[in-house]
C-alpha cells in the first residue's frame, strides 16, 4: 500500500511552494516523502524532484513540433501521460515500495480536473497500484477578498471532488497575505446565509435566484470548508499534514504492526 497527495488548484495558488515546504517540513521531522513533478511547463524547483513528467515529454517540443499554444500543448502532454500510464508511470512507480509517500505537484490549468478525464484515469491507475490518495486543493487567500471569486474557487474544487471521487482537503494558501483577520472566519467555515447575502449585495438583482442555487449546491456538498495554510508557521504545515494523513489512513497500519508484537499476546 502506497500513499499519495494529488496537489491541485488554480494557476499560481501556491501548489509548488506548498510541495517544497512540505518536503522541508518532513525532512525536519525525519520523515520521507517524494515529490513528483507533473507539470511539463515547470522549470525551477525548490524541492528534489523524485519523478518528472518532463522525462517523458517536453512541452517545448510539443509546441514547436505540433504548433500548439501553451495550454493546448499542456493538454497534449497530459494525454500523452495518460497513454503511458501502463509503461512509463508503472516503471517509475516500481522504484517505490510499500508505505512510500508520494506528492504529485500538478499543473494549474483547471481544465485538467474540471472536464478533461485525464486526471481521473491517472487516479484510477494509482488506485490499481494500491495507493491511498487524497486530493489537496489549494485556493489563494486573495480569493476571499471577493465573494464572487471565492464562489468560483469553490465550484472548481467541487468539480474536482465530483470527478475524482477521492478524499478531499481544501486549503486556503498564502495566509501571510491576509490583512483582515476578522473576515477570515467567515470564509474558513462560512455560513451559507452570509455568503448568499454577500453575493446578492455584489450582483445585480436578476442573479438572486442563481446565487441561491449556487450557494445551496455548494452547501449540500458541504464543500465550503478550508484549512488555513501559513507557511511561516511550522505548526500550520504540521496540522495540515496530519489532516491529510488522517484522510488516507497514513500511520494507522504502523499502529497495527506495533500491536502485533504485543508481549501480552503469548
Ligand atoms: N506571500 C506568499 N506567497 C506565496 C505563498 N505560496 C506561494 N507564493 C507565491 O505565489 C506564486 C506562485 O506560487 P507557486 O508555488 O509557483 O504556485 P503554483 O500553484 O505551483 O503555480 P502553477 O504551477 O503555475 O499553477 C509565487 O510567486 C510564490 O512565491 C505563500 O504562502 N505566501
Ligand atoms: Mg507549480
Amino acid at each position: 500500500m502506497g500513499y499519495a497527495q494529488l496537489v491541485i488548484g488554480p494557476a499560481g495558488s501556491g501548489k509548488s511552494t506548498y510541495c517544497s515546504s512540505l518536503h522541508q517540513h518532513c525532512e525536519t521531522v525525519g520523515r520521507t516523502i517524494h515529490i513528483v513533478n507533473l507539470d511539463p511547463a515547470a522549470e525551477n524547483f525548490d524541492y528534489p524532484v523524485a519523478m518528472d513528467i518532463r522525462e517523458l515529454i517536453s512541452l517545448d517540443d510539443v509546441m514547436e513540433e505540433l504548433g500548439l499554444g501553451p495550454n493546448g500543448g499542456l493538454i497534449y502532454c497530459m494525454e500523452h501521460l495518460e497513454e503511458n500510464l501502463d509503461d512509463w508511470l508503472s516503471e517509475e512507480l516500481d522504484n517505490y515500495m510499500d508505505d512510500d509517500y508520494l506528492v504529485f505537484d500538478c499543473p494549474g490549468q483547471i481544465e485538467l480536473f474540471s472536464h478533461v478525464p485525464m486526471l481521473k484515469n491517472f487516479v484510477e491507475h494509482l488506485k490499481r497500484k494500491n495507493f491511498n490518495i487524497c486530493v489537496v486543493y489549494l485556493l489563494d487567500s486573495q480569493f476571499i477578498t471577493d465573494v464572487t471569486k471565492f464562489i468560483s474557487g469553490c465550484m472548481a474544487s467541487l468539480s474536482a471532488m465530483v470527478q475524482l471521487e477521492l478524499p478531499h482537503v481544501n486549503i486556503l494558501s498564502k495566509m501571510d497575505l491576509v490583512r483582515n483577520k476578522r473576515d477570515l472566519e467567515n470564509y474558513l467555515n462560512p455560513e451559507p446565509k452570509t455568503l448568499l447575502a454577500e453575493l446578492n449585495r455584489r450582483m445585480a438583482p436578476q442573479f438572486e435566484k442563481l446565487n441561491k442555487s449556487l450557494i445551496e449546491l455548494v452547501d449540500q456538498y458541504s464543500m465550503v470548508s478550508f484549512l488555513p495554510l501559513d507557511l511561516r508557521k511550522e505548526s500550520s504545515i504540521q496540522y495540515i499534514l496530519s489532516q491529510i494523513d488522517n484522510c488516507i489512513q497514513y500511520g494507522e497500519d504502523a499502529d497495527v504492526k506495533i500491536k502485533d508484537f504485543d508481549p501480552d499476546d503469548d
